[in-house]
Order: structure tokens, then sequence, then C-alpha cells
């Protein structure tokens, strides 16, 4: 049988449900052999309303990882997630060139429940350096807000204005993700190839546990194309993948609730 494999350079949530906890147990439900290098460690004070505290690694320990994947093994695909400085998104830049695979952007800027938003200069690396290197960038509305210079963000036209200025950098193909903060009685992504817009529809879970849902859904891209699935097939598979983790969400505690990544497993899925 073969075996793909998938990269994470991203962020650990000690909570288990975003970060590089949440990409393993996607490409483990994918079928997809996951390796990782972490470029920071995020926990949370359950005495301080779960306040999140933010722990980077150093960046040689960053390249030690990645030596140890990328040369020492191989990979098909990869995906970004948390990274935290401007030298980790040149780095992941860098990886994108040395490894030729496609490469999943999830361009994280805040944790859902913070307000903890990058330095300026971050948002400015991810924009010029990164994006430009995904095969599929995947913005929430603030991303997409920042990434493209528009701000806040409200509307499905909105949401399209903003995925033709971030394909303009660079990227393949954009998807920004309407999820739960668009105003729609579904949950819309909208996405753009460069050439013709896409609305992807499903249906909009009256949820608030959506913690690591971004991470969720751009692992399942990322594991469907470490196959070889089309682009466009790889994020259809996984809007459905993510959907249904929303569907059967859970509290873990009084502050936050992660999707269940095994849900397409346990309870059916579409494809
Ligand atoms: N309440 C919801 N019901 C159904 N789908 C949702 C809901 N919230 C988010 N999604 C979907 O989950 C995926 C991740 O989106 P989102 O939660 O906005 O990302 P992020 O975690 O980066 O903020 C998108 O496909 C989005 O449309
Ligand atoms: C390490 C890490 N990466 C990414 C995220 C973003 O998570 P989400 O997919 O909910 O946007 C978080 C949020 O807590 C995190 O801790």
């Amino acid at each position: 049988m073969a075996v793909y494999k998938a990269l994470t350079i991203a962020g650990s949530d000690s909570s288990g449900g975003a970060g590089i906890q949440a990409d393993l147990k996607t490409f483990q439900e994918r079928n997809v052999y996951g390796m990782t290098a972490l470029t920071t460690i995020v926990a949370m004070d359950p005495e301080n309303n779960w306040d999140h505290l933010v722990f980077p690694i150093s960046i040689e320990v960053v390249r030690e990882q990645l030596k140890t994947i990328v040369d020492g093994i191989g990979i098909h695909a990869l995906k970004t997630g948390m990274l935290g400085s401007v030298e980790l998104i040149e780095l992941a830049a860098e990886t994108i060139d040395k490894t030729g695979v496609p490469a999943v952007i999830d361009p994280v800027m805040v944790c859902k429940g913070t307000d903890e938003v990058l330095h300026p200069e971050l948002a400015d690396a991810l924009r010029e350096v990164l994006v430009p290197k995904a095969t599929v960038v995947t913005p929430n509305l603030f991303e997409a807000g920042q990434l493209s210079k528009l701000g806040p963000i409200a509307t499905v036209e909105q949401m399209k204005e903003a995925a033709a200025r971030i394909h303009a950098l660079g990227a393949q193909i954009v998807v920004v993700k309407g999820g739960g903060k668009l105003q729609h009685q579904a949950a819309v992504d909208v996405l753009y190839d460069g050439h013709a817009f896409d609305v992807l529809e499903s249906d909009r879970i009256e949820t608030t546990y959506t913690h690591g849902a971004g991470c969720t859904y751009s692992a399942a891209i990322t594991a469907e194309l470490a196959k070889g699935r089309p682009v466009r097939e790889a994020i259809e598979t996984a809007k459905d993948f993510i959907t249904e983790a929303i569907r059967h969400s859970f509290p873990l505690n009084q502050y936050v609730g992660p999707t269940l990544h095994a849900a397409h497993r346990v309870y059916g899925a579409s494809r």
C-alpha cells in the first residue's frame, strides 16, 4: 500500500483541538502519514480566563526538525499554521521552494476567542513572502481583510474582492472562509482560482465549539493533495470533512470546544 506523507509546520495547542494536534488527527483520519515541525507552544491559563500564553521555539530547532523530515524522509505535501516570526515565515517559504510539493498556507493571525493579533510585520511577511508560494491559501474573514488590506469583511461580495486581491499576490487558489462569522444562512467559503469564483456552501451549524476548525480544514486539504488528488476535489472533500467535524463538536470545559476529527468515520460522511 502506498504511504502518503504530509508535513505540518505549525504550533502546538496544548488543549489538543487546534494546531499540530488538529493537523495530525486529521492526517490520520484521511489516511496520510503526518510529520511535524513545531514552531511555537501555546498554553492556556485556566485560572485566568483561559488566557493564551505563546512560547516560541528557536529557529535552529525548527531548522533541525525540517532537516529530519525534508532531507531525511521526504513529503508529498505540506501545510503551515501558526508561525510567529518573520524568520519562521521565511523558513517556511524556503521549504516550499526546496521541496516543490503542494503547499497549503493557513495564515493564522488570531486564535478564536482571543483578540491576540500577530504583529503587523508578520501580516506583511505572510502577504509578501509566504502567500505567493501557496497552492491553496485559507484565510478566515479577519485574515482575508489583513492580507488583502480591505479591512473588515462582512459580505460575500467583499469576500470575492479579498480573494481576487490575495490571488494577485501569487497564490494559486484562494479560499476565503466565511464560517460562523458571516451573516448568512449557510457556512460559505469563496474559492477563487484566477478565472472564476466558486461559492462553497455547507450546513451552518449553530455552535460555538469550532476551536481548531481552520487548522482541521487546511490539514484535510493538505492530506488530499498529498494523495495526488486535484486541488478543487481536495477542497470539496475537506469542506465535507470539516462540516461533519463541526456538526459533532463538543465542549472540553467551560472555555473551549474542539471539532470532532473522527466524525466522518464514526457518524458517516458523504465522501
Ligand atoms: N458554524 C459553522 N457551521 C458550519 N461550518 C462552519 C462553521 N464555522 C466555520 N465553518 C467552516 O469551517 C471551516 C473553517 O472556518 P473558520 O472556522 O472560519 O476558520 P478559522 O478557524 O481559521 O477561523 C470553513 O469551511 C468554514 O466555512
Ligand atoms: C497552535 C495554534 N494554531 C492555530 C490556532 C488557530 O486555531 P483555529 O483553527 O481555531 O483558528 C490556535 C488556536 O488556539 C493554536 O493554539
